[in-house]
Parts: C-alpha cells; sequence; structure tokens
C-alpha cells in the first residue's frame, strides 16, 4: 500500500432514480453506475481515466473525494480510507472539477483565493506568498484575471483559479475531472502543460477524459473505464500494442445507419464502430487488410446508395484500442 497514493477496491455505486409512468405514477430505477472498480496509482504517476460519457468517471472521482460514499468496496487517498478518516483523505488531495462552483462572483480571483487559503488554516503570510504564486503560476495576472470579478470570468479563467485553489495547500494528491472541457485551446494546452509540470515535482495525479488524444498527452498510464467496469490498462503504448500489426478503415458516409451496419457485417474486420452524428455517419474497422477492406467497402457501399464523402486509412489511435475492448462483430456487433 505504500508506494500507492491511490487505490480503489471493488467500488460499487448504485442511483437511484425514478422514472415518471403517465403523470402520478414512477418506479424506482436503479443504475449502476460503478459495478467493481479496483485500480492503484503509484506515487507521482499521472493515470488517466479514460471512458465515454457515463462510464463512470466523475462517480469514481467523487468516491475518492469523500463526496460520494460507496455501497461497496474500498478506497484509501496516501493511506488513509476516504470514509473513515474523511478530515485526513482531504488535507492531502486538491480536487478539480469541470465546472467550478463554490467560487465567490463579487470577490476577484485574487480575494477568493486568499478566502480558500484561509479556510484551509494558512496563516496570512503564507496565504499572501502562496496565493502570489499560484496566480503567476495559473498566468492569471497575465490575463489580467487577478483583480477581476469572478462574475467576469471567462471558462478558461475559472478553470484556471479551481487549479490555483487546489493547489493551495500544495498537496501530494491532485483529482482532476475533465480539467479542459469547454476550454479554448490555449487554456486546455495551459492546463495539460501545468499539469505535465506538477507531475515532476512529484505529484500524483489522476486525470479523467473522454478525450483519447488529451490522455495520451497527459497521462503516463490509462485506465480505459466503460458502463462503470474499468476494461484495460497499461500506457499509451501498451494499450495501442494490442492492436499491432493491424490499420483502421475510416470512412464518412451519409446513409441508413442498420444498412450500413449490414454492409459491414460481410467484411474481414476485427472490430467496428458506426457513429451518428449531425454530418452523418462515422464508420471505423480495424482490420489487417486495410487496402482490401478499403476497396470492397467503398463498392458495397456505393452498391448500396450510400453516399461516401471520405475514405482514408490510418495507423489505430487510442478511440481504436478502446473500441477493441468494448464493441466488435466478433462479440454484440456495432455500436
Ligand atoms: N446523481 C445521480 N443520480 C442518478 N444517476 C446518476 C447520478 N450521477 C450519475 N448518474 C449515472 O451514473 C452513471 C455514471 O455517471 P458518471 O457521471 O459517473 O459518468 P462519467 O463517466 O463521469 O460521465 P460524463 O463524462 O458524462 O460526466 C451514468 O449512467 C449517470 O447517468
Amino acid at each position: 500500500m505504500r508506494d500507492y497514493s491511490i487505490v480503489a477496491e471493488g467500488l460499487v455505486k448504485r442511483y437511484v432514480t425514478r422514472q415518471r409512468k403517465g403523470l402520478f405514477k414512477s418506479t424506482p430505477q436503479v443504475i449502476e453506475a460503478l459495478r467493481g472498480v479496483s485500480f492503484k496509482v503509484r506515487r507521482g504517476e499521472v493515470v488517466g481515466l479514460l471512458g465515454p460519457n457515463g462510464a463512470g468517471k466523475t462517480t469514481t472521482v467523487k468516491i475518492l473525494a469523500t463526496l460520494l460514499i460507496p455501497d461497496e468496496g474500498d478506497a484509501w487517498i496516501n493511506g488513509f480510507h476516504v470514509v473513515k478518516e474523511v478530515d485526513d483523505v482531504r488535507r492531502g488531495i486538491g480536487v478539480v472539477f469541470s465546472v467550478e462552483k463554490g467560487f465567490y462572483a463579487k470577490l476577484t480571483g485574487r480575494e477568493n483565493l486568499r478566502y480558500f487559503a484561509a479556510l484551509y488554516g494558512l496563516s496570512s503570510s503564507e496565504a499572501e506568498k502562496r496565493v502570489e504564486e499560484l496566480l503567476r503560476l495559473l498566468e492569471l495576472d497575465k490575463l489580467g484575471a487577478s483583480d477581476r470579478l469572478f462574475e467576469e470570468y471567462s471558462l478558461g479563467m475559472k478553470a484556471r483559479l479551481g487549479l490555483a485553489r487546489a493547489l493551495l495547500r500544495d498537496p501530494p494528491v491532485l483529482i482532476l475531472d475533465e480539467p479542459t472541457l469547454g476550454l479554448d485551446p490555449p487554456s486546455a494546452r495551459k492546463i495539460r502543460s501545468l499539469v505535465r509540470e506538477m507531475a515532476g515535482n512529484g505529484k500524483t495525479i489522476l486525470y479523467t477524459t473522454h478525450n483519447m488524444f488529451e490522455a495520451e498527452l497527459v497521462c503516463d498510464r490509462i485506465l480505459l473505464i466503460d458502463r462503470g467496469r474499468i476494461i484495460a490498462e497499461g500506457t499509451p503504448g501498451e494499450l495501442k500494442e494490442k492492436v499491432a500489426g493491424k490499420r483502421t478503415i475510416v470512412a464518412h458516409v451519409r446513409g441508413d445507419k442498420m444498412l450500413v451496419s449490414r454492409t459491414i457485417e460481410g467484411l474481414e474486420v476485427e472490430k467496428v464502430s458506426v457513429e451518428e452524428s449531425e454530418e452523418g455517419l462515422t464508420v471505423r474497422l480495424l482490420t489487417r487488410s486495410p487496402e482490401e477492406v478499403a476497396g470492397i467497402l467503398l463498392r458495397e457501399l456505393v452498391a448500396r446508395g450510400v453516399e461516401v464523402y471520405t475514405l482514408r486509412i490510418e495507423e489505430p489511435t487510442l478511440e481504436d484500442v478502446f473500441i477493441y475492448f468494448t464493441s466488435g462483430v466478433g462479440h454484440g456487433g456495432t455500436t
């Protein structure tokens, strides 16, 4: 346990909601958000919890941050139990959520940080020094944001202030829940580079995201989570090894989803995903014989009247690794 800053063992969490049935009736519905999540994060590691919407990332993070009690399982941060030793856990972590709450709209960034520094028990001289350091580190000074009211902040400024607050006590463990969600590219880049810098200074970081590109840039190791379960883990390189020797065919098409899925069923492919968006369908196929399959796919789709806008062959990405573990013609068909 000593080498690990974060340990989760068999976390289970169920939410009970009520489903409306007509005007006056409702029936309880159980959502299994976590179905036995276990993992460990070594001291100084940046580990990404990567998964699609609703996979269970925020639920995991809330349990680790002592904001939610699991129905089953245990977790420890810096050796302290998240349910039985809440104060010790809280002292050792900094938490950032994508939508930053709890700041005072009518206070400036500097005043907000001073307020939280006092709340966390920093002496006034310590607080003053730390707040100035953090305003500089997060470049809030440079953006001219330190002395502006929080209510005037852009999303990027709010995200930076959230990270500054998490760092006030200089905690050894940081838990960041989608910290770049909705940010413009410069702010997202800044947050990512700061995370790497903090990792270089020995902090342990758990970083949730649904952005594969970001996970690969930021994280030493990645845990893939889907429907409340960890389905694979490894370094980005190790995860990509799972699809070594294969290439990805990516096609953007417009046509009936069922028809497109049926067309793919007859092909020599290992994994498939068909995603619908406003622009049409994005088809991703993982295969060992990309040129041959791409030729057949194009011919078959056109023969069925499907419009094919683009079709290209790529090196597999983490997205393909995810598809590899979560779906496929071998078990369960297209997504
Ligand atoms: N307070 C709640 N009440 C009922 N269901 C909930 C609640 N919070 C989360 N859920 C459900 O639990 C599941 C896991 O949600 P969670 O927010 O942990 O996922 P996530 O991976 O963080 O997703 P996202 O990226 O969309 O935030 C989802 O099905 C979600 O709808």
